[in-house]
């Protein structure tokens, strides 16, 4: 199958991102939610890391906040602080609890340095850049589940994992991919003009989106090794 379309900006920094990507959107981890072989254990050690992450995550979007220069920029980044606070991060809390880890342990949850490593790579890119250098750290998070979801829902041989690819798969997570390749566009044109790909920051800005869908990976990997 295609990958789903994500904007331009997108589409050209993932195929920059070339084995990486691969990597990422096709981890062992992501194998074997989709075969059900995935170990329930390693599932809920993954999202207890990942509430975590999600903490820093959405530190990340209110400093896109911070960073936006239109009302259109800060409507975009609001939204997705909204829908990780409100949404992303209870519905972790739901299925936690319903597997028996109380919500104290899942805000005590150490965190782990692939972890650590993420999260505070984001966040200093934004702190060190403009918008475009935060999203472009942003991005690979965003849309790669949104990849892996619609991906999955399609070949997916097994029940075990089924809501969490209808979460990615759904079209309020598709919806919410192309809206932020949309503010992608947007906020990269604005910045460095519409021929943004020729610019002499799209190197770095391609590296950046690199190196975050690495330590997507990496993430995976630690998802493994609980
Ligand atoms: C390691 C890791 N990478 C990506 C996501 C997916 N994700 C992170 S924030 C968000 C909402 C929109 O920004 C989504 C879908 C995750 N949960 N954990």
């Amino acid at each position: 199958m295609t990958a789903p379309d994500y904007g331009r900006a997108f589409g050209r920094m993932r195929r920059a991102a070339g084995q990486p990507w691969r990597d990422y959107t096709r981890h062992a981890f992501v194998e074997g939610m989709k075969d059900g072989s995935l170990p329930r254990n390693a599932f809920l050690h993954y999202l207890r890391q990942d509430y975590v992450f999600l903490i820093h995550f959405s530190r990340a979007w209110a400093l896109a906040v911070v960073k936006s220069e239109t009302h259109a920029e800060m409507l975009a980044a609001v939204a997705t602080v909204n829908a990780l606070v409100a949404e992303e991060m209870q519905l972790h809390i739901g299925v936690c609890e319903a597997s028996g880890i109380s919500r104290d342990e899942l805000f005590a949850t150490p965190e782990r340095p692939e972890n650590l490593a993420y999260t505070r790579f984001v966040l200093e890119a934004g702190y060190s850049g403009d918008l475009a250098d935060l999203l472009a750290a942003l991005a690979p998070c965003v849309m790669g589940y949104g990849e892996i979801g619609a991906r999955l829902v399609v070949e997916a041989t097994s029940e075990s994992y089924r809501g969490w690819i209808d979460t990615y798969a759904g079209s309020e997570y598709q919806s919410a991919c192309k809206a932020v390749g949309e503010l992608m566009d947007q906020a990269l044109t604005r910045r460095i003009g519409a021929d943004f790909e020729s610019s002499p920051r799209w190197e770095r800005l391609c590296r950046t989106f690199c190196t975050a869908t690495e330590l997507e990976v990496n993430f995976w990997q630690m998802g493994l090794t609980p």
